[in-house]
């Protein structure tokens, strides 16, 4: 029984368009993906959030809402990935290349899934439409995943 490894994700989306990153090292290197990492000590998730798309993009995104947690669970790993996920739709400054990640715009309609991490074609639907959610996906490996379950959580 091991605690969860907190993780942030954040997602501009700016009517249709959304920001992403080309991963240029570490975990989930070669994929597109949003923004974010691991939360430190002493920082609230939010906190997280907003340093990760700092150190990554160069762009703060004061407007940050958050949208929906997704616990990965890889075999053979007895640690449980907690992503946050946050969603903006404003930003400050420009984005730029960093050591950690090439950002790109795309159109909501072109999304590269095929270089993405698997499960996004399953949850970006949900989080382009504003839903809030909950997911849980058990990996083998880095391209395959064995369950998943997703729910979208009432607004009400
Ligand atoms: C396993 N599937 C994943 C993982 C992931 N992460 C983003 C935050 O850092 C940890 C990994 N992001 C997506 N879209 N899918």
């Amino acid at each position: 029984s091991v605690p969860n490894k907190l993780l942030t994700l954040v997602l501009i989306h700016q009517n249709t368009r959304l920001l992403l990153g080309m991963k240029k090292r570490g975990f989930g290197v070669g994929r597109w993906n949003g923004f974010g990492g691991k939360v430190q000590p002493g920082e609230t998730i939010l906190e997280g959030a907003e340093r990760e798309l700092l150190e990554e993009s160069c762009v703060r995104a004061p407007d940050m809402k958050h949208i929906g947690r997704i616990d990965f669970e890889f075999v053979g790993e007895p640690q449980i990935m907690e992503v946050h996920v946050f969603k903006a739709t404003e930003f400050e400054g420009e984005p730029a290349e960093t050591e950690e990640m090439r950002p790109q715009w795309f159109d909501v309609d072109s999304i590269p899934f095929n270089t993405m991490w698997p499960d996004d074609v399953l949850w970006f639907p949900l989080m382009l439409k504003g839903s809030k959610f909950k997911g849980y996906f058990k990996f083998e490996g880095m391209d395959k995943y064995l369950e998943y379950n997703l729910e979208e959580l009432d607004q009400s």
